[in-house]
């Protein structure tokens, strides 16, 4: 099978959030079961710096009366070609910015349309989120095309139709509001990255104005988790954390708390409870919550906190007074760095995530693999990763919480703190996060089984075909 990944995002490259970590990760796993997969994304002002990328271009293409240059490279430790779509207005050094958003990605959707019908004509076009909405519209009268969209995020929609119109042509039969609405429609599959997610979408609640048409098309609507990529993020081989461990030698993480609290400034004491946050700082991520409660639970306890995110500034500049309030016990760091969210889920004993909504969550999931232990909201893909901890049973996975209510996340803190005083406990319930299997195996499969369906071939799983590394196939 012929896939062509098109996205934003792109980890190690290019990572805001949690969509980087999928696309860097899944295609090199389809591929390794034997797909030709390939993965196109911005040329982005700071991708020099990362990787090297030859300085002629392997194609030039036009859209909305733009030229752009598609250059060739691979996706970093991995035989996965990565073609960059080059053109000035990405050259600033940020993924996202700027007014001319809309714009920008609606630009590179059309690129990547041409690229696909002109240069390299893959089977499938795998797009992922409103960047890339515009694919499977344009897909729709190319029959031997066809197209995935994938929901990281249902709260952004892209462009309003009476503005697309504005900045592109728009085809005869395009409908939907917006170009989430118009991808949701027009794709051959609609998935998101949990199956309770899938459910929640078609639901007011959840479902962003969309829930209707979510309902509509739920026969080509499913959810398949996320995984993680157990190969980068392994806490026996990290080369970013101070010591290495596994679920035999929990006990080892002890040095990486006290490393980080040397290294944040915080009161450095081994024994005491420490959370870890390492999120964007949105709405969605249930800050409120953490405004509201996070001053009673530290004032009553010796816990300490580390918050490690960007996002809005209202959020950013509250978690940053807050620590002003807890000198030595709290430490805020407003930036994104990779290096130290690894420390972070190395070093702390838990992790909170009380979301308003989420469609799957990674952050949780490299959690438990470094053994620190998840306290969430019980909703969207939290609910498909995070278990009641049952010690008696000697079950479950972390702390969780039903209602997006302060009270209750405040219990939920409270509980994971009481817990923590039970030493043997508490190393069972890190080990059995740690023993859970996020690889990305089984989700591969499960989007195989979806590439199948839509290409109405049989014997989901089996390679069809040998990769090809490189080349014109059209
Ligand atoms: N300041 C910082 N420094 C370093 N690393 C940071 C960081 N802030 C965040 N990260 C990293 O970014 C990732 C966050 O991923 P999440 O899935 O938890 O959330 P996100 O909302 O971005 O993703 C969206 O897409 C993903 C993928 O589908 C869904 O799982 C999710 O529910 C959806 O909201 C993690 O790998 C985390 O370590």
């Amino acid at each position: 099978m012929r896939i062509l990944f098109v996205a934003a995002e792109a980890s190690p490259l290019a990572k805001v959030g949690g969509m980087g970590d999928v696309v860097g990760a899944l295609p090199k796993v389809l591929r390794a079961m034997g797909h030709d997969v390939r993965v196109f994304m911005p040329y982005y002002g700071f991708l020099p710096d990362k990787l090297e990328i030859p300085t002629e271009p392997i194609w030039w293409g036009n859209a909305m009366y733009q030229k752009f240059a598609v250059y060739e490279t691979r996706l970093p430790k991995s035989d996965v070609p990565l073609y960059l779509f080059g053109h000035p207005s990405f050259m600033p050094r940020r993924v996202y910015y700027g007014e001319d958003e809309d714009w920008r990605f609606t630009l590179f959707a059309n690129g990547a349309a041409e690229f696909a019908w002109n240069y390299w004509k893959p089977n499938i076009i795998h797009c992922h989120d409103w960047h890339t909405g515009m694919i499977p519209v344009w897909m729709n009268e190319t029959p031997d095309i066809k197209t995935i969209f994938t929901i990281h995020n249902l709260a952004y929609q892209g462009p309003w139709r009476w503005f697309l119109e504005r900045i592109t042509w728009c085809p005869w039969y395009m409908e939907g509001h917006n170009v989430m609405a118009a991808a949701i429609q027009f794709a051959d599959e609609v998935t998101t990255v949990s199956p309770t997610y899938a459910q929640q979408i078609q639901t007011a609640a959840y479902g962003e104005t969309l829930e209707g048409l979510l309902s509509y098309v739920s026969g080509k609507l499913s959810g398949v988790l996320n995984g993680i990529d157990v190969e980068t993020y392994n806490p026996e081989t990290d080369r970013f954390i101070v010591e290495n461990y596994n679920a035999d030698t929990v006990e080892r993480r002890k040095t990486n708390k006290v490393a980080l609290q040397e290294e944040l400034g915080l009161v450095v004491d081994s024994g005491v409870f420490m959370i870890g946050m390492v999120s964007r700082l949105v709405e969605q991520k249930g800050l409120d919550l953490v405004i509201q409660i996070m001053d009673q639970f530290l004032s009553y306890t010796d816990a300490q906190l580390v918050v490690l995110g960007t996002g809005d500034r209202y959020y950013e500049t509250q978690m940053w007074q807050m620590a002003s309030r807890y000198p030595g016990r709290m430490a805020s760091h407003i930036l994104f760095n990779e290096a130290l969210s690894r420390r972070i889920y190395s070093g702390c004993d838990a992790l909170v995530m009380p979301s308003r909504f989420e469609p799957c969550g990674i952050s949780q999931m490299l959690a438990m693999r470094y053994g620190c232990v998840p306290i969430v909201r019980r909703t969207g893909g939290l609910v498909d990763t995070v278990f009641y901890n049952d010690p008696m049973n000697e079950a479950g996975t972390g702390y969780c919480f039903d209602r997006y209510e302060p009270i209750d996340f405040l219990t939920a803190m409270i509980r994971s703190l009481e817990a923590f005083r039970h030493k043997d406990h508490w190393r069972k319930l890190q080990q059995r996060g740690m023993w859970q299997n996020f690889s990305w195996e089984k989700s591969a499969y499960e989007y195989i089984k979806i590439y199948n369906r839509v290409l109405g071939t049989s014997d989901p799983g089996e390679p069809t075909e040998q990769p090809q590394t490189s080349g014109v196939t059209v």
